[in-house]
């Protein structure tokens, strides 16, 4: 039966840095899910038809990474239909073996309740605007309004909504190096997978 880890939290929050290096220290396959949604917002139009016929390619688009492609993501997340047409490609990526991370908003809650990892990662708004603006070259206070702004749409969707899972741990970033936040990631799988 595969390992499933289950990442989910904020945006900017460290989530793609921890499930990455997770999935290399374990040999597990990774998907960075906002991706599904960035590329789904990107091809613009009628947002159902674009999650149902999304390709491989359309995850390759230039520009997904941007800030206007979040908040456009964020914008359709919001939409059950769309939720729904994504679902089974992230249930069958996350059944592969020997393993694989999932990290997004909804996965320990939706996608693979049954996870024996759950990771909920956080930093202060004031950290994770400072690492966006860094990595985007963007003013911190855009980026602060922009991420508030993208959170607050996440938590309040009535569609599978951005919130910890009840058996998630909290794992906050905020004082922490990435080699912290990994090791402290890592220990945590090693500990349930001895367990
Ligand atoms: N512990 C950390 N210390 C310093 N910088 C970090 C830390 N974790 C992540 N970063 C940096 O912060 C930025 C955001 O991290 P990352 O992309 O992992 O967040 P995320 O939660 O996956 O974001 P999103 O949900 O928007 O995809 C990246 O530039 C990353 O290198
Ligand atoms: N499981 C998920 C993943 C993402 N979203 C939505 O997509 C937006 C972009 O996600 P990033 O992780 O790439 O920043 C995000 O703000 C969510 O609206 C989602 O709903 N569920």
């Amino acid at each position: 039966m595969p390992f499933i880890i289950a990442i989910d939290g904020p945006a900017a929050s460290g989530k793609g840095t921890i499930a990455r290096a997770l999935a290399d220290r374990f040999g597990f396959h990774h998907l960075d899910t906002g991706l599904l949604y960035r590329a789904t917002g990107a091809k613009g139009g009628d947002a159902v038809a674009a999650a149902r016929t999304l390709t491989a390619a359309d995850l390759t688009r230039e520009g997904l990474r941007s800030a206007e492609a979040g908040q456009a993501a964020s914008r359709i997340a919001a939409i059950p239909e769309v939720r729904d047409a994504l679902v089974a490609f992230q249930r069958h990526f996350a059944a592969q073996e020997p393993g694989a991370v999932l990290d997004g908003r909804d996965i320990g809650t939706v996608i693979c309740p049954d996870a024996p990892v759950k990771l909920y990662v956080v930093a202060s708004d004031a950290v994770r605007a400072a690492r966006r603006a860094a990595e985007l070259g963007a003013d911190p206070d855009e980026m602060l309004a922009q991420l508030r702004e993208r959170d607050l749409r996440d938590s309040q969707r009535a569609a599978a909504p951005l919130r910890p899972a009840e058996d998630a741990v909290v794992l906050d970033t905020s004082a922490l190096s990435i080699e912290a936040a990994v090791a402290a990631a890592i220990a945590h799988v090693e500990r349930v997978r001895g367990a």
